[in-house]
């Protein structure tokens, strides 16, 4: 059990978010909370969850629960890992690089966001178990090579692209704040040029979705993936599927692996919860590579679910922030111990020693439904 400066026992994830709320600043809690306009994708994938009833099966003979998973070659404890978002150092001075440490401490892969505010190398140089580097796609192709063999170099596993932003969804949160990244928080692998806009804090509106409008490139459709294939040897993941017909898609034009998600209800929202989306997509895919899955996870149980429906790894986006606010890489790595032992647990009581033995029966067939309000 982690216990932090506050001296209240840190026991699930929402206790971490209880003491981060205390200690980040009103705007940057907005920015990491907050969801597309009205919040209702965002609401709806926390409630899917809770929709979810599992069957556990008894006399198993299970005493304890493997939780260990292996994805392109490497070893993990756990599949529960972090998934990729922005600005790290604007709740703990060493950023990605207490990030990274606390993601080795657990066990578990971190996603590291093209607007980290640490060195793609720095982050290397801390961690102890797998790392990927997610990217947007950038009008400047040059940046998003460079950025790619950087991460080859530094010993990344793969290179995520996230293909549900060609335009960054309206967050009325960080627009009424007039967020922006300022001080000495910085998207520091991304040359100034690209980024100067996103630091410029303007009156009103969000400067974030200004500059990215200026440096994204909402153009991209299926036939350019060939582009960035090209440049890397990494295996490439496409993170934002929710269709069966883009999953399909994403395999026939060669994604190694897809990551089921919403962004967090940052993006459309109206979109369907991405649990939702989870069993369509998988039966899509047909184990042609494996599917991963963010949005909502907040314990034991959601993970269990989701790795049920055919998820490989679980990545979490906000939590492992607040684990990270509240104390640095023991928070993180408490975070993501925590969420583990929750599934481990789980597994035991649901009589699942292992996480091939994780299918659909383990889940009441009404809580696969999809039917989502
Ligand atoms: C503060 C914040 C920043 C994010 N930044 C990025 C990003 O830079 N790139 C990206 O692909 N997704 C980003 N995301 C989305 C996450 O990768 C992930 O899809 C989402 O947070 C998962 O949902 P959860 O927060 O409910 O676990 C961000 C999310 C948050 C909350
Ligand atoms: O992707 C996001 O959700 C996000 O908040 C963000 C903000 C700035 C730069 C990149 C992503």
């Amino acid at each position: 059990m982690t216990q932090l400066q506050t001296g209240t026992p840190l026991l699930t994830a929402s206790d971490y978010r209880r003491s981060a709320q205390r200690l980040v600043g009103s705007d940057v809690w907005d920015f990491i909370e907050g969801g597309a306009e009205d919040e209702r994708t965002l609401a709806a994938n926390l409630r899917a969850f809770d929709r979810v009833r599992l069957r556990p099966r008894v006399l198993a003979g299970v005493p304890d629960a493997d939780t260990t998973v292996s994805l392109f070659g490497t070893a993990y404890a756990t599949p529960i890992g972090i998934a990729p978002t922005a600005y790290h150092r604007l709740v703990d001075a060493e950023g990605e690089v207490a990030t990274a440490r606390g993601a080795g401490r657990a066990g578990a892969l971190f996603v590291v966001g093209m607007f980290a505010s640490r060195t793609i190398e720095d982050i290397a140089a801390a961690a102890s178990s797998g790392l990927w580097l997610q990217l947007y796609w950038l009008r400047r192709r040059d940046v998003m090579r460079d950025l790619a063999e950087r991460a080859e170099r530094s010993g990344y596993g793969a290179i995520m692209l996230t293909v549900d932003v060609p335009r960054m969804g309206r967050r009325w949160r960080d627009m009424r704040n007039g967020f922006a990244i300022g001080g000495d928080v910085a998207a520091v692998n991304i040359e100034p040029a690209v980024m100067a806009e996103a630091h410029r804090r303007d009156e009103g509106g969000s400067a974030l979705a200004r500059h990215t409008a200026g440096s994204f490139d909402p153009s991209l459709s299926w036939a350019d993936l060939a582009w960035l294939r090209d440049c890397t040897r990494l295996p490439l993941v496409l993170k934002g599927i929710l269709t069966a017909e883009d999953a399909a898609l994403a395999v026939a034009h060669g994604a190694d692996a897809i990551v089921v998600s919403n962004h967090g209800g940052r993006q459309l929202d109206g979109a369907v919860a991405s649990l939702d989306a989870l069993a369509e997509v998988a039966d899509a895919v047909g184990g042609a590579c494996p599917v991963l899955f963010d949005g909502g996870v907040r314990r034991g149980a959601d993970a269990l679910a989701a790795l049920a429906l055919g998820a490989r790894m679980v990545l979490l986006g906000r939590p492992p922030l607040w684990g990270l606010a509240a104390g640095g890489a023991d928070g993180v790595a408490g975070v993501l111990r925590t969420a583990t032992e929750e599934l481990a647990h789980a597994m035991v009581l649901a009589g699942r020693a292992a996480l091939p033995d994780l299918d659909r029966t383990a889940l009441r067939p009404t809580s696969l439904a999809g039917g989502d309000a």
